[in-house]
């Protein structure tokens, strides 16, 4: 029925105030505001359509994005929108393009790695999109070895220029979006060569296509690279391969706040540490974990709602069936998944935060809490895309058959979101960037070094040896002392047990490799940690509205316990808890989930998702999903004709021909 809210009698469940935790969910009342006005005015307009995305052909698929991607600039600039109203319109149009790689890539890398003249000429260029830009590092036989590119930029003192060359196959640029087909511009990840001495991995401003024509400049062999997973999804991005023979650029072109190349040709290293050059990696993997909440939730918002309308078995005394949110199986699988959304969205703020804080030591040249920063936002991405990526096929699982079907929005959200796993380096290349911050940590805890940020308790690694957790019955688990006692030891035991089996290798790299399981292990439980206690943290905060923060401390223990449960080996073998303390955090796992029934609607309504940017029938707000779902099915383009194309081609004549064989 068109109009009538089917999800009503949940929404009337709710125990807790859904508008005052849209608040808490985006961040402020102001961000509440500005994110439901862009959202809405991307969803009123027929312009941003996207229910048609899986059904068109790449050349089509890419020029409806270009359309859009226009037409969202041109309504940026008509309603003259703040540069935080223009970034969350762009996110609501949800529809990767290369405008995701030059305001997220192509100007950050500017911004971090540009002297102040530099950015005083390109940024407002790239700011109004004068020129527009890509981020080429990898190339096809070097991603995530940085250090191996073999792209050269040779500086040649004769002209004040450098030549950038592609010596090999494998040195072609591959993979950079928006390369491919659009940008003018790039910032080229090369090794600069000067006087003949290599100096390593730089990044360079180089135009690749020109302004005029969009023809590629002279020397540059610029392409799409094809078809990526998926239908419709990522191919709406034009991931681009990239070969120069020695083209040529002038010198200031290079990015030189980390360090230059004088006229002479010497090269000068600031103060600054070597690692920045990095530092465009750690601004966007930072991005990275607040998108993974934002992924998660859409996902568990449409597995929520379905949930709730779907119904199978239990049918009884005239009563409909039961629905399917009510089995406890669907609750373990689903709650959990809602559960994280909330932390990865809290831990995201923090470490936002986290960044902030590190830019503004920088400008003091206060590079102290860097390492600290690349180990908590490479752990972080990690961690949260591989979560993300399960629970969005979770979710798909979660709506059954449906679930299968474009029309949930599933399949798309997966194909979109599941390279966040490899993108922004492969997520078990950084778990063991966050191994080795661990064991250096440890290395150093001997010469009275103290571990601070997210580390710090390893600073009391004597104790965590030997504690032993006093939880005696099930609500003791709710104790977050409780909570943070058992995966601190858990984390400090496995990072111990590692470094003790290291200091067994005479070789420590040799020891680092044949551990590196281990290691990663070591490095997901770190990780947990900094999430649980990130979510901790935001409880001690005042958080207005009825039953908010009590709803937060039932997801905060269903995000620990679902994990203390899953990893329950990692607790027993280090001896953190007994097998009957495990066990109890089990019983009270089966509690929460019943606290969470009720609302589980409002909190996934306090998402407050338009039913355009989830662009899915299950997850409808009106949970009108079975009329919707018939009739989207009579769209498909195999029903635009009774008979299909290629029937009386094909099919005719071999039903004929087997009739004939049948009487014969
Ligand atoms: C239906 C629609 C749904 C829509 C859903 C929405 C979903 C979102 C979709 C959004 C769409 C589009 C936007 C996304 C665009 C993505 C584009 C992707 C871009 C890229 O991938 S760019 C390329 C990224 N590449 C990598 O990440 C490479 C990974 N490798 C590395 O980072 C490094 O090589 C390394 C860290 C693995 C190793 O480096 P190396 O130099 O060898 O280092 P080490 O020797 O190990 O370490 C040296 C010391 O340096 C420290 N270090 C290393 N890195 C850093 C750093 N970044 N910052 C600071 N310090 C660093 C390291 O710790 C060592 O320190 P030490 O000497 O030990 O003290
Ligand atoms: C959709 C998409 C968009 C992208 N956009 C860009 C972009 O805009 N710009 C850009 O420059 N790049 C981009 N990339 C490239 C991306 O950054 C790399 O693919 C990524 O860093 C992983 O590197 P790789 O492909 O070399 O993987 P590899 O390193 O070859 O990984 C292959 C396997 O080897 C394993 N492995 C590698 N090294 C180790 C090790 N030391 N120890 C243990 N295991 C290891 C990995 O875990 C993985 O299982 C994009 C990639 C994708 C998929």
């Amino acid at each position: 029925m068109e109009g009538v809210d089917h999800l009503a009698f949940e929404r009337n469940k709710a125990q807790f105030d859904v508008d005052a935790m849209k608040i808490v969910w985006a961040g402020s009342s102001h961000a509440l505001e500005v994110s439901d006005r862009m959202s809405r005015l991307v969803a009123s307009d027929p312009a941003f359509r996207k229910d048609n995305r899986a059904m068109l052909g790449r050349k089509e698929l890419f020029k409806n994005t270009l359309r859009k991607a226009a037409y969202a600039l041109k309504r940026i600039i008509e309603l003259r929108l703040s540069e935080e109203e223009a970034s969350m319109l762009r996110s609501f149009v949800d529809e990767p393009a290369f405008t995701d790689l030059h305001w997220g890539m192509f100007v950050p890398a500017i911004k971090g790695q540009g002297t102040e003249e530099q950015l005083k000429k390109w940024l407002p260029l790239a700011q109004k999109m004068q020129i527009i830009g890509c981020y080429a590092q990898t190339e096809l036989g070097h991603g995530s070895n940085v250090q191996g590119l073999e792209t050269t930029v040779t500086f040649d003192p004769k002209t004040d220029e450098f030549v950038i060359h592609s010596p090999t196959l494998t040195s072609s640029k591959w993979w950079p979006g928006g390369l491919g087909k659009i940008s003018t511009h790039a910032v080229v990840y090369g090794r600069l060569i000067t006087d003949g001495q290599d100096h390593g991995v730089h990044g360079f401003i180089v135009q690749l296509r020109s302004l005029d024509d969009h023809l590629p400049l002279p020397g540059i062999t610029v392409g799409d690279i094809g078809m990526k997973f998926g239908n419709g999804a990522y191919n709406t991005m034009d991931n681009g391969v990239l070969r120069f023979d020695h083209v040529r650029i002038p010198r200031d072109q290079m990015l030189m706040r980390v360090s230059r190349v004088t006229r002479e040709g010497k090269y000068v290293q600031s103060n600054v540490p070597r690692q920045l050059v990095y530092g465009t990696m750690v601004y966007v993997r930072q991005t990275i974990v607040s998108d993974a909440s934002t992924a998660l939730s859409r996902a568990v918002c449409i597995a929520t709602r379905y949930s709730a309308v779907r119904r199978q078995f239990g049918a009884t005394g005239g009563n409909p069936e039961s629905q399917v949110i009510d089995y406890k199986t669907q609750q373990a699988r689903l709650f959990p998944l809602l559960a994280s959304a909330y932390a990865f969205r809290f831990v995201g703020e923090w470490l936002k935060w986290l960044y902030t804080d590190v830019m503004t030591r920088l400008q003091a040249n206060d590079f102290s809490t860097l390492p600290e920063a690349h180990a908590c936002t490479a752990g972080l991405k990690s961690l949260t895309t591989s979560a993300t990526s399960d629970g969005i096929e979770e979710c798909r699982k979660l709506c059954g058959g449906h679930g299968y079907l474009c029309s949930s929005g599933l399949p798309e959200l997966f194909a979109v979101y599941v390279p966040t796993c490899t993108y922004e380096g492969d997520n078990i290349v950084l778990l063991l960037q966050v191994a080795r911050h661990l064991m250096k940590t440890i290395s150093q805890l001997g010469s009275g070094k103290k571990p601070v940020g997210t580390v710090a308790y390893m600073g009391r690694v004597e104790q965590l040896m030997e504690s032993r957790s006093d939880v005696q019955k099930a609500e003791d688990w709710l104790n977050p002392s409780a909570v943070l006692g058992a995966f601190e030891a858990r984390a400090a035991r496995k990072s111990v047990a590692c470094a003790k089996n290291l200091s067994k290798f005479s070789n420590p790299e040799e020891g680092f490799l044949e551990l590196s399981n281990d290691l990663v292990e070591a490095a997901r439980a770190h990780c947990q940690l900094i999430v649980v206690s990130k979510f901790i943290d935001k409880l001690q905060q005042d958080i207005p509205g009825k039953g908010v923060k009590q709803l937060l401390e039932v997801l905060c223990s269903i995000y620990a316990l679902f994990h203390l449960h899953k990893h329950l080996g990692d607790f027993l073998s280090t001896g953190c808890i007994t097998s009957k303390q495990g066990s109890l955090a089990n019983d009270q796992l089966r509690s929460l989930y019943s606290q969470v029934r009720p609302n589980a609607i409002g909190l996934v309504d306090a998402f407050n998702y338009t039913d355009h940017y989830l662009s899915s029938i299950l997850g409808r707000y009106d949970g009108n999903v079975y009329p919707k779902l018939y009739e989207e099915a009579w769209k498909d383009p195999l029903n635009d004709s009774v008979i299909p194309d290629g029937f009386q081609e094909y099919i005719r004549p071999m039903l004929k021909q087997q009739l004939r064989n049948a009487r014969l």
